[in-house]
């Protein structure tokens, strides 16, 4: 296959995209060999166009990057059901809101094409004892100018710009700490269900409240894919693998598992055949306070604090808040925690890309599943 990177173009537009397309320009050094990187639409749909030619189906998975074993575990799934698949890197600036993490969110394109290699590698062997032989045939990795071409994005709450707003799902849960950040996904994920036209889309269940927005747009706007969700993949301890964790360093990583515990233990209590949200959302408030209270009274170079943004007890589809769960349908039960910077390192403590200093946003949910 050809070594091409299609449709090389530099535009950029606010400061933070600018940096995000000269991050991206300084890192297009490793060029794959066996999926082509497509950096416009235009050279992107002649490739869609093929396929559909051939009767081929196509696997779209989205990204930002910094590729770990969640976003692989989405591909994997992708090529059981279609014989190619379309990876997005794209670190969508409308997500972020102005005061978040936009600048500082990791950006490893080397390792991540090495990564898809390795990966197109195990698929072709799998595929030759398999009736479903799907591969990576295409890195979409778009500049800011090709996914906003008429204006600059805006991260603004009241910003202009083409947007698609799903709402009220969007004002919850996430929504309440980050403003614009649905808007942005749902405008990000229109445009790029837009170009590449799959037959499916795959989104990781970590991200729960994504996955719900999502699919109320594809149902509202009749966007023709299908949607799956792929179950979160973990360390072994139970963390929910995120591109951002490694900015999270060893002491943060072990205070930062205590959002799996609360989720849990909370669990647990439904398990147990409880179904009021005093109960289940009681057990983990009472994990993630006591250990907190724990690490409060540690030395500043002993702990990692964090403040608990919300722990939600919500309606599968409306993401309503529920005072008791209805055993037929389940629940979502889900949480972010802000993991604070450290407030001081000890000599040789390995605090993470940047140095401890970066606050993370962790979110984690679990699927309260229905009984009979
Ligand atoms: N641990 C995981 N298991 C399964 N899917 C995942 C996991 N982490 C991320 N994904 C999915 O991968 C897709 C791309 O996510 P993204 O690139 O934002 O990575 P991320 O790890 O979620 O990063 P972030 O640090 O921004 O949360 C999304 O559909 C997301 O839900
Ligand atoms: C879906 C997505 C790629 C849109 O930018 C992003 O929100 C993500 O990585 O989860
Ligand atoms: N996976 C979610 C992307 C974000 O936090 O911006």
């Amino acid at each position: 296959m050809s070594r091409l990177v299609n449709g090389a173009r530099s535009f950029s537009t606010t400061a933070s995209s600018l940096l995000a397309d000269a991050t991206m320009a300084s890192q297009s050094v490793r060029q794959p060999s066996s999926f082509q990187v497509f950096r416009d639409a235009p050279s992107i749909r002649g490739l869609r166009r093929q396929l559909l030619q051939n009767d081929r189906s196509v696997g779209f998975v989205p990204t930002m990057g910094a590729l770990h074993e969640g976003h692989l575990s989405l591909i994997r799934h992708a090529a059981r059901e279609n014989t190619d698949i379309f990876v997005s890197i794209y670190v969508n600036p409308t997500q972020f809101g102005v005061t978040e993490d936009l600048s500082s969110y990791p950006r490893t394109w080397d390792t991540d094409v090495e990564k898809l290699e390795k990966l197109n590698e195990e698929l072709e062997r799998l595929g030759e004892n398999s009736a479903s032989p799907g591969r990576i045939t295409a890195l979409f990795a778009p500049t800011s100018k090709v996914m906003y071409p008429g204006l600059p994005p805006s991260s603004e709450v009241d910003g202009h710009g083409s947007f698609v707003t799903i709402t009220p799902l969007s004002t919850k849960l996430e929504g309440g700490s980050r403003p614009v950040f649905f808007r942005g996904v749902a405008t990000v994920c229109m445009k790029l269900f837009n170009i590449t036209t799959p037959d499916r889309v795959y989104f990781g269940q970590k991200d729960v409240q994504q996955t719900v927005v999502i699919k109320r747009m594809v149902e509202d706007f009749h966007v023709g894919t299908e949607m799956r969700i792929i179950e979160t993949t973990r360390e072994h301890d139970g963390l929910a693998l995120s591109s951002r964790n490694v900015y999270l360093g060893d002491r943060r990583r072990a205070v930062g598992l205590t959002i799996y515990k609360a989720l849990k233990a909370a669990e647990d209590v439904y398990l147990a055949g409880k179904t009021s949200r005093a109960d289940i959302l009681g057990a983990a408030r009472n994990v993630a306070e006591t250990v907190l209270s724990r690490q409060q009274s540690l030395s500043p170079s002993e702990r990692a604090l964090y403040e608990v943004d919300y722990i939600s007890l919500a309606d599968p589809d409306t993401l309503d808040e529920l005072e008791v769960v209805d055993p037929a349908k389940g629940a979502v039960l889900s949480t972010a925690f802000k993991m604070a910077p450290l407030e001081e390192s000890k000599p040789g403590e390995n605090c993470g890309l940047g140095d401890g200093k970066v606050p993370v946003r962790l979110i984690d949910n679990l699927i309260l599943a229905p009984r009979a």
